[in-house]
């Protein structure tokens, strides 16, 4: 069974008199340095000039180069982008560590595929929200939190997983669950879950629904409600009480289509392409893929973003939601 923990089972003053100083300003790098810091701690910025400085010292923050920062912290949190880490780890982070201190992570990709070697003496543990940056903030200015995995993968002082547990209250997780696990199920389920569902899953589902009904004639503001804008107000009702919760929200006609229709449009071709995209996980494939991709400046990564941003589907919604008052000021 797995280990659950909530804000009883973790204590703040292991973090208390220590600094941390959180590399990167982005989407976990913000939401994470506001809350630790509404949360009564000590917490620094590490960048390179640019956006980012520039935003964490109207936030009000201590920014200072990353070898800067990291010379000053008793725990780095990395959250740079996962395909910097490693270079930046090994000129302004891995050289600066002082002894004892602790390297914290909200993914586990460059430990688990090899990037960053940590060294011998300090804790290396992750803390990796299981949502988008800005919902740990918003959840976090709520009273809640966005539910958050943590993981020891090296210990030195004895205490990592109380400061894993103290760092994840720190910025709101163990309001909401917190669950013990190691930097290989996370590394290889976050990817999956991104590529397989999530993310890759869950576009491709929309834009083939949506080319389906404008090629046969519909408009195609009809199709981005049906298959877009609705989606959201579905995966509430999941979220919320399952499949079958929101099996009891939708009419019989839409329950029986759904039964029925569902496994023909997602079957056993794809249950063999999620399949095949888990074995690249878990034997390096995408990883080495993704590294090389950014050697050579992205041209795949390019040139698919860019065919989607221009997809039909992008400038029907964008055209839509300006006539939806709920989507003013987001
Ligand atoms: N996005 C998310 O919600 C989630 C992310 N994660 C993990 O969190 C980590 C951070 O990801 P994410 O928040 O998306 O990252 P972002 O891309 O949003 O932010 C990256 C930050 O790093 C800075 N940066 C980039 N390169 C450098 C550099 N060479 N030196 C100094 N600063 C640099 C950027 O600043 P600049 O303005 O200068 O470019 C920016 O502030 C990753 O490990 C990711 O897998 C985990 C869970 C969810
Ligand atoms: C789903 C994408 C994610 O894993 C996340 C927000 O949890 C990420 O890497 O951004
Ligand atoms: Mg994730
Ligand atoms: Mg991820």
């Amino acid at each position: 069974m797995v280990q659950k923990y909530y804000d009883a089972d973790a204590d703040l003053s292991y973090l208390k008199g220590k600094k941390i100083a959180v590399i990167g300003y982005g989407s976990q790098g913000r939401g994470q340095a506001l809350n630790l810091r509404d949360s009564g701690l000590d917490v620094i910025i590490g960048l390179r000039p640019g956006k980012s400085w520039e935003e964490a010292e109207k936030d009000n923050f201590e920014v200072f180069s990353v070898s800067d920062a990291v010379k000053k912290a008793d725990l780095v949190q990395i959250l740079l982008p996962d395909e910097t880490q490693g270079p930046v780890f090994r000129s302004e982070i891995g050289p600066f560590l002082r002894d004892g201190a602790s390297l914290v992570f909200s993914h586990g990709f460059n430990i688990h595929y090899g990037q960053i070697v940590a060294p011998e003496g300090v804790n290396v543990f992750m803390v990796a929200p299981k949502g988008p940056g800005f919902m740990v903030r918003r959840t976090y200015t709520e009273g809640k939190g966005v539910p958050a995995l943590i993981a020891v993968y090296q210990d030195i002082s004895g205490d990592a997983r109380n400061l894993a547990l103290a760092y994840a209250k720190g910025i709101g997780s163990t309001r909401a669950m917190v669950l013990e696990t190691t930097f290989r199920e996370e590394t290889e389920t976050d990817l999956f879950g991104e590529q397989a569902v999530l993310c890759g899953g869950i576009t491709s589902l929309i834009r083939e629904g949506f080319e389906t009904l404008v090629d046969a004639g519909y408009s195609p503001e009809m199709a981005y409600l049906e298959v877009l804008h609705e989606t959201k107000l579905i995966v509430d009702l999941i979220y919320e009480g399952g499949f079958t919760k929101m099996r009891r929200y939708i009419s019989n006609t839409a329950q029986y289509g759904d039964l029925t229709r569902g496994p023909r449009v997602i079957g056993p071709e794809s249950r063999m392409a999620m399949e095949e995209i888990l074995a690249e996980i878990q034997n390096g494939t995408f990883a080495k893929e993704w590294i090389l991709e950014n050697m050579v400046n992205r041209p795949v990564f390019n040139a698919l973003t860019r065919a989607d941003e221009e997809h039909e589907i992008e400038a029907v919604g964008a055209e839509l939601r300006k006539d939806m008052p709920q989507f003013k000021n987001l």
